[in-house]
């Protein structure tokens, strides 16, 4: 049996998510069109016959160190190469961009395999271009493995595994079969909500809120959550309420049946809309948030 950690790393964008959601055949972080839609890492398990990886969905590697809030992600994306065993690095076309030569020196510093993953190939038609850039790639890098894949429409996504397995220790399965994550539901309740929050509003708020969730109560026929949504501004607030309360209605009601779906139980959902002026510039703010307990 082989069992270890996989770091799964690229750029804001790149498809991280949407990869992993399909190699686990659940959805379970959130994607979005907009960059930069991942705050946590999630574990995601995938035990198959072979062995078990086990997934670090990582935010992506961000250059803009200007905001607090983007100077936490760095930290967690960066922090996620200690302790793995394999290094997936995914790229979303055939170019490399100029803050990925810090990436190779991460990488080379680390020593750990890497398997370069070419994604969304459903867009590229030019098999010669990406004949050529494979072979651009083991030049620069001693990749374990190169795999084009399309995370969206799973292709691929079976050569991708073996490659992981292939480069896994041999070792007992840490996490029964059938569990894909190590993330309490309530950590989920609030990231479909943030994604409700960010496919309805994302374009006028694009990094002005968040949510916390402030009581999780499991009842044998029923759970209450009670969710703050946190905006940096009170006309954000009314954004976020919209008009006679309509929008945050809406959002409640499709968060309310995700969550059901969820975690196979009816759900009463509450959430309050709470202004916390600037919070994205404020360490405090965001300890407070819960936002900066695995930095360093
Ligand atoms: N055409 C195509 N689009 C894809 C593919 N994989 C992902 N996408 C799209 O790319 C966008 C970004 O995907 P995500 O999975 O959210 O990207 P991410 O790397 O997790 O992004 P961050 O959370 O910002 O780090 C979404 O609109 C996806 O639907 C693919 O294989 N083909």
């Amino acid at each position: 049996m082989k069992c270890g950690y996989v770091a799964l790393i690229g750029r804001p964008n790149v498809g991280k998510s949407t990869l992993m959601n399909h190699i686990l055949g659940q959805k379970l972080s959130i994607t979005c069109r907009k960059p930069q839609t991942t705050r946590h890492r999630i574990q995601g398990i995938k035990t198959t016959p072979v062995g078990q990886a086990i997934f670090m969905d990582t935010p992506g590697m961000h250059q803009d160190e200007k905001k607090v809030l983007n100077r936490y992600l760095n930290k967690t994306a960066d922090s996620t190469l200690l302790g793995v065993n394999v290094v997936v690095w995914l790229l979303d076309g055939l170019y490399w961009h100029v803050y990925d030569e810090q990436i190779f020196k991460k990488l080379d510093y680390a020593g750990l395999p890497v398997i370069l993953v070419v994604n969304k190939c459903d867009k590229i038609k030019d098999k010669q271009a990406m004949l050529a850039f494979f072979a651009e790639a083991r030049q620069k890098y001693p990749f374990a493995a190169i795999v084009p894949v399309s995370a969206l429409k799973s292709t691929n996504l079976d050569i991708l595994e073996q490659e992981i397995m292939a480069l896994l220790p041999e070792a007992a399965a840490i996490y029964p079969e059938d569990q894909i994550t190590d993330r309490p539901e309530r950590f989920f309740a609030a990231e479909i909500v943030r994604e409700k929050l960010t496919r309805r509003l994302g374009d006028e708020l694009p990094y002005a809120l968040t949510v916390e969730i402030e009581r999780y109560e499991e009842h044998s026929e029923l759970s209450k959550i009670y969710a703050a949504i946190w905006v940096e501004r009170s006309s954000q607030k009314s954004i976020v309420i919209g008009k006679q309360g309509e929008m945050l209605k809406n959002i409640g009601t499709e968060a309310r049946l995700d969550i059901e779906k969820l975690i196979g139980q009816k759900v009463y959902l509450q959430l309050w809309v709470k202004v916390k002026k600037g919070w994205s510039d404020s360490e405090r703010a965001l300890q407070s948030l819960g936002f900066v307990d695995n930095c360093d």
